[in-house]
């Protein structure tokens, strides 16, 4: 079969010569692999081909990046098992697959296992799967003497914008730096008014530096940079507030505080891994037990994080030059450590020239297979990720004739196919035009800003007619494509759910997934509400991610009900873990004032007491058995017992286990009660607690027979056989960076978001740092071609009826939907009913 779309073939060539060619064939296990190759498409086949050395497969949605590599790492498993057995029986080594969430990660080691035991006949091992924190945490926690991370000692804290390090570090950068802090009260102009001075202090105290000081810390950090580089990064500015070195200050702050109280934050995981990489015996140890590395949307990737993978990909010397970089003297003496081979690791220290780049690292050896589509990159604006370190992965890959490009599809029947590549163009087309424009005007902010297009310039392609997906590019539902304008969101609802009603009803098998995608979850939460009572009239069973994962809320259940366990007597505590209780439907709803103003009649009625009805009894008595557990459990039992108090489902309860640990080990040796209120209340007051994915979530999303409402973000990966897509709105889509008013004093830009751009194009070696008025203007076209891609991502979820509308009157703020106004559409919209005119529904 050829595949004039498939730009180059991967050279295959076994690392293991010793290994004839015609056992293999004969083999059983080579027949196995042989059929789950043939059950692939030829892109995907590359993968499984795929024996050693690097590789970059750069693929559009629905390809079968996923399925292609969760086969490629059952075979790849499969041949070390016998090379192991044939050559170096006591070798046992192991393929580490990397992806970017918890549930793709779960996802991904199902479907290995799978093969392993339904294909191959061999016992699911061999592998791991982790996410990028996960295996650097692994890494480092086995070698603490080297990463400098004892668990048991440490804390790990996720510092957001609210989190009191932070504005800790805020204070102490003010008392330390009085006159750049007094240069930001004076902002664009001062007439020297007391209020108005006090008001801005407030506004800088507590917003304007903790938000630089969030985003600059993780910005930097996660890319290797360490306080003094920013620094020295600063002298390149000549912004009149010092913006990077205001930054560099907060940084500096921030990691002295950490240090003395002995926290940790997630880039440190990174770190410390990598300096255990940086021992070379411990390197050695780490990568003699990795026969390679795969990995999954390797567009999301930062670039500590791909230095990470690439050093634990290499191999040993002497297995055959698989080498990307063109350094040279990288060959040879290993005892030298990875700098002798071409790597320099990446720990914190100075830059030279005020700059450093992952991409300027010598690549050498490398068994790492990276997939990714750089036009499904959708983090790049509130994570370090950048998915130029992937694009750079692929050209490098490609000047040695090692990267695979797949660009047919069989997710989507034609007519999707044909929108979303339309879509694309259309962005790209409209860039390159304002691009130009600009140029012309000799707006050098705006062209510098957009001059790189938000799209990659790839169109997907159907599949060839033999293609081994089953139904692939599936029947149309109805047309395939359908674009509404409605008159508004209330008429939206009617249009989605007549749709839906007939959808269902001409379900007969209830076979069919569907999805409702939504930009921001309020909108998801005002659509469950109003679609609730059509889908129980109708018998269809809704689906509400947001409102089944919010599982932010077990650490604030927890805590209400850990504070009346403290102190019963608390009418305020009582409350609230009645509140509680209500909400979770464990208690009747009643008036609960009445209940908790007299706390011990309520709990413990004496024989004179009137008596209590029945909702009352049962309440009082599950009160009694918190208390009677607070006194007879060990402190540490408590939240779990709570946890099943509360009749938390599965994924709940490994929350709440994963916050018990946490506490735990915050609080090592000083287990009382009152120590975890401390540390539980500092969660909940100011960090955010990331819940667990149990295993089957992604399953979750996309069971037959069901109508899910999910946000576009956590769409990625998964796909439905129809999609709507409501609410597409220029004020979301693409949205807009804006400075809240109460900013402005300083000028129309945020200081976050132009450190951030300087930052990045140190970074990526750009010849000079952009200024104030061209780091914003970057800032916002980044996150503009981010959600453009956002939009592309969604539409390429759905496989037999995209579904789109914007209607004419819609809320101005989600959180008062029935303030509604005129509200401009998604300017792909129009562009799409003009070119698939045939496709409005009236
Ligand atoms: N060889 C194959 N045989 C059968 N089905 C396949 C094959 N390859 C892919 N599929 C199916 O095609 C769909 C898309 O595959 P997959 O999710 O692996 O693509 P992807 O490239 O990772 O997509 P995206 O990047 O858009 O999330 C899935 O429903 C998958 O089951």
């Amino acid at each position: 079969m050829s595949d004039a779309n498939f730009t180059d073939t991967v050279p295959t060539e076994p690392l293991d010569t010793e290994l004839s060619a015609r056992e293999n064939l004969a083999s059983p296990r080579e027949q196995a692999i042989n059929n789950i190759r043939n059950s692939l498409r030829h892109g995907q086949q590359q993968m499984v081909d795929w024996q050693g050395g690097p590789l970059a497969v750069s693929a559009v949605p629905g390809a079968g990046k996923s399925t292609g590599m969760a086969a490629a790492a059952a075979i790849a498993i499969a041949r070390q098992y016998q090379r192991s057995n044939s050559s170096r029986p006591n070798v046992r080594r192991q393929l580490v697959v990397v992806t970017f969430t918890r549930s793709a990660a779960a996802n991904i080691k199902a479907k290995i296992r799978k093969y392993l035991r339904d294909d191959l006949s061999l016992p699911q091992t061999g592998f791991v799967v982790h996410t990028l924190h996960g295996l650097a945490l692994n890494i480092a926690s086995r070698h603490p003497n080297l990463s400098g991370l004892e668990l048991d000692r440490l804390t790990l804290i996720t510092p957001n914008q609210g989190h009191r390090l932070i504005r800790t570090s805020v204070e102490h950068w003010i008392t330390n730096n009085q006159s750049q802090y007094y240069r930001l009260v004076e902002g664009m102009q001062f007439d020297g008014e007391e209020t108005e001075r006090l008001r801005r202090q407030s506004v800088i105290r507590t917003e304007v530096l903790p938000d630089l000081a969030s985003t600059v810390i993780h910005e930097a950090k996660s890319s290797g940079l360490s306080p003094e580089d920013l620094q020295i990064l600063s002298r390149q500015t000549q912004d009149e507030y010092g913006i990077l070195s205001i930054a560099s200050g907060l940084y500096d702050q921030y990691e002295t505080l950490m240090r003395d109280r002995e926290f940790i934050d997630y880039d440190d995981m990174i770190l410390a891994a990598l300096r255990v990489l940086d021992n070379p015996s411990a390197r050695r140890i780490e990568q003699n037990q990795v026969f390679a590395v795969f990995e999954d949307e390797a567009q999301d990737s930062s670039p500590l994080q791909t230095q990470l993978l690439q050093i634990l990909a290499t191999e040993g010397l002497g297995t055959g030059d698989w080498r990307l970089g063109t350094g040279s003297g990288e060959q040879g003496d290993e005892e030298q450590g990875a700098g002798s081979r071409g790597q320099t690791i990446i720990t914190q220290s100075q830059i030279p020239n005020g700059t450093r780049s992952v991409r300027s690292e010598r690549q050498s050896l490398i068994n790492l297979v990276r997939v990714g589509d750089p036009n499904q990159a959708i983090n790049s604006t509130f994570t370090p990720a950048d998915p130029i370190y992937f694009r750079e992965f692929c050209q490098e890959c490609q000047a040695k004739n090692r990267l695979a490009t797949m660009d047919r599809a069989g997710r989507s029947t034609s007519i999707v196919i044909e929108a979303a590549n339309f879509a694309l163009q259309w962005v790209n087309s409209l860039y390159s035009s304002q691009n130009k424009k600009a140029k012309q005007q000799r707006l050098q902010a705006e062209s510098l800003a957009t001059a790189k297009l938000p799209f990659r310039d790839q169109n997907i392609h159907l599949v060839e007619p033999e293609d081994p997906q089953p139904n692939a590019n599936p029947q149309a539902i109805g047309q395939g494509l359908e674009l509404h304008k409605p008159r508004d969101i209330h008429h939206t609802v009617e249009l989605i759910s007549q749709r839906i009603i007939e959808l269902f009803s001409e379900d007969e098998s209830d076979t069919i997934t569907g999805a409702i995608l939504v930009r921001e979850n309020r909108q998801g939460r005002w659509l469950g509400e109003v679609l609730k009572p059509i889908c129980k009239e109708h018998g269809i069973n809704l689906y509400d991610v947001s409102e089944q994962e919010r599982h932010s809320h077990v650490p604030e259940e927890i805590l209400a009900i850990l504070n009346f366990c403290d102190r019963p007597h608390s009418p305020d505590y009582l409350k609230a873990a009645l509140a509680v209780m209500v909400q979770r439907r464990i208690i009747e709803t009643q008036d609960l004032n009445a209940l908790a103003s007299l706390p011990e009649d309520f709990l413990y009625p004496g024989p004179l007491a009137p008596p209590q009805t029945e909702p009352v009894q049962k309440a009082a008595q599950i009160c009694r058995s918190l208390l009677r557990a607070r006194l007879e459990l060990p402190v540490y039992h408590l939240i779990s017992f709570i946890g099943l108090t509360l009749n938390y489902e599965q994924a709940e309860l490994a929350t709440a286990d994963k916050l018990a640990e946490r506490i735990a080990i915050q609080i090592a040796g000083n287990l009382s009660l009152g120590e975890m209120l401390r540390v539980l209340s500092e969660i909940v007051s100011s960090e955010r607690f990331e819940p667990v994915d149990t295993e089957d979530s992604e399953a979750r999303y996309t069971r037959p027979g069901q109508l899910t409402i999910i946000t576009m973000h956590k769409a990625k990966g998964l796909d439905w056989d129809y999609v709507f897509m409501p609410f597409l709105h220029e004020n979301l889509i693409p949205g807009r960076f804006w400075v809240p008013p109460q900013r402005q004093f300083l000028g129309s830009f945020t200081l976050s978001e132009v450190a951030r751009a300087q930052i990045r194009a140190a970074l990526h070696d750009e010849p000079r740092l952009p200024n104030v008025t061209e780091a914003w203007e970057q800032a916002k076209y980044l996150k503009i071609a981010e959600e453009y891609r956002l939009l592309y991502v969604a539409m390429t979820r759905a496989k037999r009826l995209l579904w789109m509308s914007a209607a004419k009157e819609a809320p101005f703020t989600w959180s008062k939907p029935d303030n509604l106004q005129k509200q401009a559409v998604c300017p792909v919209f129009p562009a799409l009913t003009r070119e698939f005119g045939e496709y409005v529904v009236d």
